[in-house]
């Protein structure tokens, strides 16, 4: 099956910079393939994702291609851009309040790209509201609806911003360490979830993350990033049977570490990126 997402070459430049932020970055996804984008801090995974979905904050220059499902995003003027986002490309990001609206009740906000983008109105719209709040597993989607952002838990919130993302049935779901700020249980319901609607819906998953046991659970293939490069790419179950970059095995040293510790502690192995599925 062709590509969803194409990124060749992709640089992006800051003014200042000595060097490039992202220097040459290339991998592509194929519809309902999970790629897991990994690296330490400051490595450039979330340049790369604002990237592909043409994001970048000013002041920042972009070079090469991102192709999505066919059309050029770099150099795209806003509107075509905004065409994109919402049907080719959604992104999902670490705090969900920052896609929240605080001043508005969560139902128009997941209301709102379904009125906008699939001109849904009255009873039809109601229903797509619902539809997308069990989809997502959100409780008591009428009591919930008429909720303000501050009035959910974390990870209800994360919920209707994924609900949200949904809501124009993306070809590429990008997702920028959307757990990470949520606790360990609510983070495995979130990570079960994204699974569970990129495999139902058939989308392609981009998810990038620091945490080695967090990308064992959705991606089946990673692409490592260190200092603006991907240093290695490929099956999560091969990259981490036999890593082939020294930075790599030093990603797996250091959740191996952290699993014999949290044994250790009898916390059970909560990093299973080491079990090689
Ligand atoms: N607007 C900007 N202007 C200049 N430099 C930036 C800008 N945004 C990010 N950078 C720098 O680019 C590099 C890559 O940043 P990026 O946010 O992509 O890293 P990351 O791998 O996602 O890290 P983190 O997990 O901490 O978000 C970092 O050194 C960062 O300081």
């Amino acid at each position: 099956m062709s590509d969803v997402l194409t990124v060749s070459g992709l640089r992006v430049l800051a003014g200042g910079a000595a060097r490039p932020l992202v220097d040459g970055v290339s991998f592509a996804v194929a519809p309902g393939e999970r790629l897991g984008l990994i690296g330490e801090s400051g490595s450039g995974k979330t340049l790369t994702a604002l990237a592909v979905a043409g994001l970048l904050p000013p002041g920042l220059r972009v070079e090469g291609s991102v192709l999505l499902g066919g059309t050029q995003v770099v150099g795209a003027p806003e509107a075509a851009l905004n065409r994109l986002r919402g049907s080719a490309v959604a992104l999902v990001f670490q705090e969900p309040l920052s896609a929240l609206d605080p001043l508005m009740r969560v139902g128009r906000q997941i209301a709102e790209p379904l009125r906008r983008h699939r001109g849904l109105r009255g009873a039809a719209l109601r229903a797509g509201v619902h539809a997308l709040m069990r989809e997502v597993a959100l409780p008591e989607p009428d009591r919930l609806a008429r909720s303000f952002p501050h009035q959910l838990s974390g990870g209800q919130r994360q919920r209707v911003a994924l609900a949200m993302a949904l809501a124009c049935d993306p070809a590429v779901l990008v997702a920028d360490e959307p757990t990470t700020a949520l606790d360990v249980t609510v983070q495995a319901e979130i990570l079960q979830l994204l699974r569970r609607v990129v495999q139902e819906r058939g989308m392609a998953l981009v998810f990038v993350t620091h945490d080695l046991a967090v990308v064992a659970e959705v991606a089946e293939r990673v692409a490592v990033m260190r200092a603006g490069r991907i240093v290695e790419e490929g099956a999560l179950a091969d990259v981490v049977a036999a890593p082939r970059h020294p930075y790599t095995r030093t990603l797996l040293d250091g959740a191996r570490r952290l699993d014999a510790a949290l044994g250790a502690a009898g916390a059970g192995a909560a990093v299973r990126a080491g079990a090689g599925r």
